[in-house]
């Protein structure tokens, strides 16, 4: 019997699945790439019963949800659905999934990575060492101490608490600021201090991690008024969306050097264009949404996708399934 057919891009991240991953998905499904049916929409649109999301690489609107009379699922890869109108998809008749859990280990190593990467000038040392343009290290490029600092954590959710878990490791004091104060057990084992308002914990911390998923009550929610508040020897890590900052007054705060450095995961649009003002400060590092991006967690997060598809064509229950 013909496998069901599945819409997905397979163009690599951001945005795709890259060729290895495959096979995990052709054991069950067609892949039906997502560049084969722009081509071919009137062999194909009646043959997809799911749709593979990874970020807003395919626009889900009006127009592709009104072309799939046989869609079942939108299965995403990854936690953040920002991209996803779940609503307008739901009013469709059609289930949405996401994979959370899988992903919180490797987002969160990326947070880490970035702020000891930052603190302790890996990029310009690599750089000294690959390109030497000058015969010693400059005294500008002194780092800063992670151990000991105070780490400021925007979002404690799965992925905060995990950074909350490693940064005792690293001896930090934690602070950290959320929509809900975690139960004091769960404070106590990762040593982390509560603050209500938002604007304490930026005045107080040396390094700022922001974990929020990206809504309109946090489009942005990083800005002016924001960095303000920050320590001039402070640095803004960003794991979220881009979104979630305000990169003119990033750009702003950095060349009045209201803060020491940022470090980017996300950025918008992504990539950022290569004249874009935050690539020329030597003090910022900006990464291409690298969050999920292991071998083994993405393996693990199409191994889902494949489990929530699954469901959904059974008229099953999808495990992760997120309702509007
Ligand atoms: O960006 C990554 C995710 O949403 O999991």
């Amino acid at each position: 019997m013909d496998k069901p057919c599945i819409l997905a891009t397979t163009l690599g991240a951001p945005g795709g699945i890259y060729k290895c991953f495959e096979p995990c998905i052709e054991k069950h499904f067609t892949i039906i790439t997502f560049e084969r049916f722009v081509q071919r929409k009137e062999d194909f649109a009646a043959k997809i019963q799911a749709l593979f999301v990874w970020g807003g690489a395919i626009k889900v609107d009006q127009n592709l949800l009104q072309s799939l009379p046989n869609l079942k699922a939108v299965v995403n890869g990854g936690v953040g659905v920002d991209h996803l109108d779940i609503p307008l998809i739901n009013s469709f008749g059609i289930k949405v999934s996401n994979t959370p859990h899988v992903v919180d280990n490797a987002t969160a190593d990326i947070g880490m990575s970035l702020m000891l990467a930052s603190a302790r000038k890996i990029v310009e040392g690599h750089n000294f060492s690959k390109f030497r343009e000058f015969d010693d290290f400059p005294e500008s490029s002194l780092g800063t101490d992670v151990s000991g600092a105070t780490l400021g954590i925007i979002g404690m959710g799965r992925i905060g608490y995990k950074i909350a878990k490693r940064a005792q490791g690293f001896e930090m004091k934690i602070l950290y600021h959320n929509r809900n104060q975690r139960p004091e057990s769960e404070e106590k084992a990762v040593g982390a201090m509560y603050c209500a308002s938002m604007m304490e914990l930026l005045q107080r911390s040396d390094f700022v991690m922001v974990v929020v998923n990206l809504s309109p009550q946090t489009h942005k929610l990083i800005g002016a008024k924001e960095f303000a508040m920050m320590k001039p020897n402070s640095t803004l890590i960003n794991i979220s969306r881009g979104l979630v900052v305000d990169q003119d007054a990033l750009v702003d705060a950095l060349k009045k050097k209201m803060i020491r450095a940022a470090a980017l995961d996300v950025t918008y649009p992504e990539p950022l264009p290569r004249d874009h003002p935050l690539l020329s400060f030597p003090n910022v590092i900006v990464l291409p949404h690298l969050g999920t991006h292991t071998m083994e967690t993405s393996q693990i997060m199409v191994e889902r996708m494949v489990t929530n598809a699954l469901a959904a064509l059974t008229g099953g229950q999808l495990p992760d399934e997120i309702k509007a």
